[in-house]
C-alpha cells in the first residue's frame, strides 16, 4: 500500500502475538510493548539522513558516519503513545519529546484534545508520532493537525496496529506523512475497535479495565 510499511521483522510479529492475546497479563503486556518499540523504532529511522565527520580513532584518522541534522522528536499520543514512547528512547535517549493529549469519545469515536506540549523549534525537526492503535485515524490525524499548526513538515507516524479503514482515513487526509506499522488488521468493529486486535491497548497497558 503506498505510503504505509509494514514492519514484518520475525520478533515483532512473535511479540506482536503475544500481546494479542487476552491471558497475557498488565506487566507481560507493557514490557513487550517497551520491547517491541526499540524494533519499531530501528525500522522507522533506519533511512535517515547521514553525514561524516572526522574523528581520531587509536589507529588513525577517518570520516566516520554520524546522523544528519537537528535531534528527532518523538511526539506520544496519550495515553497509550506512551508505552512505545519508553522503548524509542532506550534507543534514541537524546531525542526531543512532544506530548498530544487526545482521546476518542466513546460514542460518537470523534477526537478530543486536551493537551499539547512541544519543543519550540519543533517545526525544523523530523517528527515521529508514536501510538499503538491506528482505529478509525480520527486521534492521528487530530495530532497532526496540531503538529501542523506549529509549522511541522517532516513527519512519520507510528503504530503498531492499524485498520484499514484508518490507515484510507488517514492517507486521505495527511498524504504527506508516511505510515508505519507491524500490522494491518481485517476490520473496524461497530463499536470502532480494531479486529482481530488486541482490545484497549491504554487499559491492557495501565490496567484501567
Ligand atoms: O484511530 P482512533 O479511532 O482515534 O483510535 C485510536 C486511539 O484510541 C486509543 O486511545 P484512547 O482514546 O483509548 O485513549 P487512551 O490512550 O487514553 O486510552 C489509541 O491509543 C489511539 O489514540
Ligand atoms: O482497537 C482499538 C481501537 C482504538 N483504541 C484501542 O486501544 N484499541
Ligand atoms: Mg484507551
Amino acid at each position: 500500500m503506498d505510503g504505509v510499511t509494514v514492519i514484518d521483522h520475525p520478533l515483532v510479529q512473535h511479540k506482536l502475538t503475544i500481546m494479542r492475546k487476552k491471558e497475557t497479563s498488565t506487566a507481560g503486556f507493557r514490557r513487550l510493548l517497551r520491547e517491541i518499540s526499540t524494533l519499531l523504532c530501528y525500522e522507522v529511522t533506519r533511512d535517515l539522513e547521514m553525514t561524516h565527520e572526522t574523528i581520531e580513532t587509536p589507529m588513525t584518522k577517518m570520516e566516520a558516519p554520524i546522523l544528519e541534522g537537528k535531534k528527532l522528536v518523538f511526539a506520544s499520543i496519550l495515553r497509550a503513545g506512551n508505552g512505545l514512547l519508553e522503548g524509542m528512547l532506550d534507543l534514541v535517549p537524546s531525542a526531543r519529546v512532544s506530548h498530544v493529549g487526545v482521546y476518542r469519545d466513546h460514542e460518537t469515536l470523534e477526537a478530543i484534545e486536551y493537551f499539547f506540549k512541544a519543543p519550540e523549534d519543533i517545526a525544523e525537526r523530523l517528527v515521529i508520532i508514536v501510538d499503538p492503535m491506528l482505529a478509525t485515524g480520527n486521534s492521528a490525524i487530530a495530532a497532526i493537525d496540531r503538529l501542523k499548526e506549529r509549522g511541522v513538515t517532516n513527519m512519520r507516524f507510528l503504530c503498531l496496529l492499524a485498520a484499514p479503514e484508518g490507515i484510507k482515513k488517514f492517507r486521505e487526509s495527511h498524504p504527506d506523512v508516511p505510515v508505519y506499522t507491524a500490522s494491518i488488521d481485517s476490520h473496524l468493529n461497530e463499536k470502532g475497535y480494531i479486529v482481530p486486535g488486541l482490545g484497549d491497548a491504554g487499559d491492557r497497558m495501565y490496567g484501567t479495565k
